[in-house]
């Protein structure tokens, strides 16, 4: 848990120095329509670096996002240069001496190719969730996962724009980036092992507060229910949402934010329903949920998918789901599953 968490410490600073800086060369649109960064590739490496560093004997396998195919041609190399040097930034103050070349740099990023599945160990890393909100000046966050036998056994989310106090609705709107990053009480580390609970600490400075355990929301009602989405509707349904939460009466503007910092919120009760319907189409990746899934279970919360189906995480690089996610405390969980039967049946 340790290195775990240090990788993703590292990572949040890399991504909290480029979000400062960020400008247009800086991103490249995927051939998905999806954005990345030097700051998605950098995450990557310097998380992977940490991890391998800590247990030099075993080669990691690790399924992640980003992988080095454009950076291997000509038009990549000036991103490729620019990564390099961000990343031994961070290497030399975690690592004197230590420098990386550009080749092992594209090599690290490479150890994020492994196809998980349900046997052995193997990480799970979004280097930046929530591409589009850190590009839109939002939030995001770094999020990494273990996977043991199929099964997620440890989770670790760092969240550089997240307010450690009360979250208001226009936290995860454009521009809250440059309102709340620098205040001492925004950015949050959420950590669970599974087994052990969940827990949030502050993410820079660790050690001036305690770890503080976690728990979702007591709530059973809708009419006292907030419930959080996607800011982008082309991830997710704001109408399906918006048809769940009326059948379940709940009366509160949904809070909008980009990442899993809505399964970090949903673990200390700040919201209380995470609903995604994703377009029939797109097939979700394990890495866009494990760290949430161990956290918001460790809080007592349920993850499911449409029909009430505990999310399965050893099929590989994506999850095979009903419909869409439905993440709530168990109360309020078998309602929407109910309201989800009515209101979004299966096709
Ligand atoms: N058309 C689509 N439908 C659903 N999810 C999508 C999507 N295109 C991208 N995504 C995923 O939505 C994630 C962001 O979720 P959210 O809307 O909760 O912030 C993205 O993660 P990345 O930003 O890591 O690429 C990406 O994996
Ligand atoms: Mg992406
Ligand atoms: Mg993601
Ligand atoms: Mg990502």
């Amino acid at each position: 848990m340790a290195s775990a968490k240090e990788a993703v410490r590292l990572a949040s600073r890399l991504c909290q120095e480029v979000q400062r800086q960020l400008s247009a060369e800086e991103r490249v649109d995927k051939k998905d329509d999806s954005p990345v960064t030097v700051a998605d590739y950098g995450a990557q490496v310097v998380v992977a670096w940490t991890l391998q560093r800590a247990d030099p004997s075993t080669r990691l396998s690790m399924v992640a996002e980003e992988d080095s195919t454009e950076l291997r041609t000509p038009a990549g190399r000036p991103m490729l240069d620019r990564i390099t040097a961000l990343v031994n930034s961070v290497v030399a103050a975690a690592a004197p001496g230590e420098v990386l070349s550009p080749e092992q740099v594209l090599d690290i990023i490479d150890l994020g190719a492994s196809q998980g599945g349900p046997s052995g160990r193997h990480w799970v890393l979004d280097p930046i969730d929530g591409t589009r909100g850190f590009v839109g000046m939002r939030q995001y966050s770094v999020c990494l996962g273990m996977l043991q036998d199929g099964e997620v056994v440890l989770g670790v989310l760092g969240c550089p724009n997240l307010p450690q106090g009360p979250v208001g609705d226009d936290d995860g709107a454009t521009g809250s980036a440059q309102r709340l990053s620098g205040d001492a009480d925004v950015g949050c580390l959420f950590f669970s092992e599974r087994g052990q609970g969940a827990w949030v600490e502050p993410l820079q400075n660790a050690g001036d507060a305690a770890p503080a355990q976690v728990r979702v929301a007591e709530v059973t009602e809708g009419a006292e229910a907030r419930f959080m989405e996607s800011v982008e509707s082309r991830h997710s349904s704001h109408s399906i949402n918006a048809a769940l939460a009326r059948e379940l009466g709940v009366v509160r503007p949904p809070l909008r934010m980009d990442s899993q910092v809505k399964y970090g919120l949903l673990s200390r009760g700040c919201g209380t329903i995470f609903m995604r319907f994703p377009p029939a189409t797109y097939k979700e990746k394990i890495w866009d949920h494990a760290a949430g899934f161990v956290i918001v279970e460790e809080a007592g919360g349920r993850v499911t998918d449409a029909a009430g189906v505990r999310l399965d995480f050893s099929k590989g690089r994506f999850l095979a789901l009903d419909r869409g996610i439905i993440a709530a405390p168990p109360a309020l969980h078998e309602k929407l599953v109910a309201a989800a039967a009515k209101v979004a049946p299966k096709a």
